[in-house]
């Protein structure tokens, strides 16, 4: 399998090169050459995989550059450090399925495909004797994700930028308690699309990319897409055992790369298997005007209850763009230059193309704190925020098949938001537990792409 540039910019490369480039040096995304689909006996021959059995063929659709043996133990290894066996399980909550994504190291889905990219940047440098710096951007949970994918892995310093004061008090002290030498953290005072609009300008930066080895473990990088791919089809394969032939998915979207990664799926999986994919925002909602009225236009970002989707700018829209605009590279990039200038798309020509592949729903913040205290009160279950977004556009736009949601974070990280619908903050699980007391270390800095690339300069690895 070769990948190429949503922008057409480049000479196609193989996944570990892929990885390795993160951004692709055109400045677009990378995509497969083609999307893999699997036929029924092939979906009947995964039906009883456990979760790291069903990673290691779906991951093998897009990767050939990787030893089938070796591609077995980094898959082992990113989720041995999960506390559920079946990785990503699923409850019956009423009605709703709720597909758990948050029992990894830091207890929130960023897990399933970080636990698994630090690992593969790490076989990489072993093969290579190189070393990378790493830059990412995070609204919360990204950013903790990575670090503890790469704390104290050799040849890997990893730079993280969140939001000063924007992300929750736990997810930040989830970063800047990690004191490894290889971590730094660093507090723009901007918003999450501060952040990421810098990485992807030193990304740009070609000189400076190479320079430092930079990496990419924000979803620009493909392999967290792809390891996102699996959680799908391992839902989906369950309720299938259990006599559900058609299924729709509920996503609480930020940055594009969850709902991107369904996309993928639904296409993977023989035709019907994924009906719909709900795509849910928060009030910071141009994903879902979008979808609604093909109005793609940049506001300004208001924090809400749901921190790690206040997102305006979702990077991997340009993915979903490419199959949107027919494949055409010439016309993502026109598309993106026109973004870049105005600040606005106008798609209302394409929605009924648009309403094939998603429908949306924006969820405000009082529905979201009542949907938290709704489920609570009449299943005992408890829903963190983002989820809560998710399962608040199952209720009203679900149709007559079963929706799967996905529960992307732990509630314990978003006491507030749960005390404001339930009474009382949860109680914090072992990992959060001794947070408050630990030392912390941060940087703050301006959303200034030239302080930041001093930053970095001051305490990169080099060659
Ligand atoms: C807890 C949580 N839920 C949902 C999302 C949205 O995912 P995505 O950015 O892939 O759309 C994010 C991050 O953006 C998140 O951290
Ligand atoms: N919600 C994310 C935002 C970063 O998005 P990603 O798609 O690059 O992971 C976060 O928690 O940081």
């Amino acid at each position: 399998m070769r990948y190429i540039s949503t922008r057409g910019g480049i000479e196609p490369i193989s996944f570990k090169q892929a990885v390795m480039m993160g951004l692709a040096r055109d400045g677009g995304l990378l995509l497969p050459e083609r999307l893999p689909s699997i036929d029924r006996t092939k979906l009947e021959s995964w039906r009883n995989l456990p979760y790291q059995y069903l990673a290691r063929e779906v991951l093998e659709l897009f990767i050939d550059d990787i030893d089938r043996l070796d591609l077995e133990v980094l898959v082992e290894n990113s989720y041995a450090s999960f506390r559920h066996p079946q990785v990503t399980p699923i409850r019956k909550v009423g009605d709703l399925f709720i597909l758990e994504l948050f029992h990894g190291p830091t207890l929130a889905f960023k897990d399933v495909a970080l636990q698994l990219l630090g690992n593969l940047f790490e076989y990489q440098l072993k093969e290579s004797g190189s070393f990378m710096n790493i830059i990412g951007a995070t609204s919360g949970d990204t950013g903790s994700a990575a670090i503890y994918g790469v704390r104290g892995k050799k040849g890997i310093n990893i730079f993280i930028l969140h939001p000063h004061g924007r992300t929750s008090r736990i997810q930040a002290l989830q970063m800047t308690t990690v004191l490894d030498e290889n971590v730094f953290n660093i507090a723009i005072r901007g918003t999450f699309d501060d952040g990421q609009a810098i990485v992807k300008e030193l990304f740009g930066d070609l000189e400076f990319k190479d320079q430092y080895h930079l990496g990419a473990i924000n979803s620009i990088n493909w392999a967290r897409v792809l390891a996102q791919v699996v959680y799908y089809v391992y839902a989906y394969i369950k309720l299938w055992r259990n006599g559900m032939d058609s299924v729709d998915f509920s996503v609480p979207t930020g940055n594009f790369g969850d709902i991107f990664a369904g996309y993928v799926a639904k296409h993977l999986l023989p035709e019907g298997c994924i009906n719909r994919l709900i795509l849910a925002t928060n009030e910071n909602d141009i994903l879902s005007r979008f979808v609604n009225q093909g109005d793609y236009s940049k506001s300004t970002v208001r924090p809400t209850f749901s921190p790690s989707m206040d997102i305006q700018i979702a990077s991997n829209f340009e993915r979903y763009l490419y199959y949107l605009r027919g494949e055409d590279p010439e016309q993502v990039r026109r598309d993106m230059e026109t973004f870049a200038r105005d600040g606005r798309l106008d798609f209302s020509g394409l929605r009924d193309q648009v309403a094939r592949d998603f429908v949306s729903r924006r969820v405000s913040e009082e529905e979201t704190i009542e949907t938290i205290a709704d489920v609570h009160r009449e299943h005992g279950y408890l829903l963190d925020p983002h989820t809560a977004v998710g399962v608040r556009a199952a209720r009203e736009l679900g149709g007559e098949r079963p929706v799967v949601c996905l529960a992307t974070a732990h509630p314990a990280k978003f006491g507030d938001a749960v005390k404001k619908a339930i009474g009382t903050e949860p109680e914090l699980p072992p990992p959060l537990a001794d947070l408050e007391s630990r030392e912390s270390r941060c940087e703050i800095l301006d959303a200034d792409t030239e302080k930041v690339r001093n930053f970095i300069r001051e305490h990169a690895l080099r060659g």
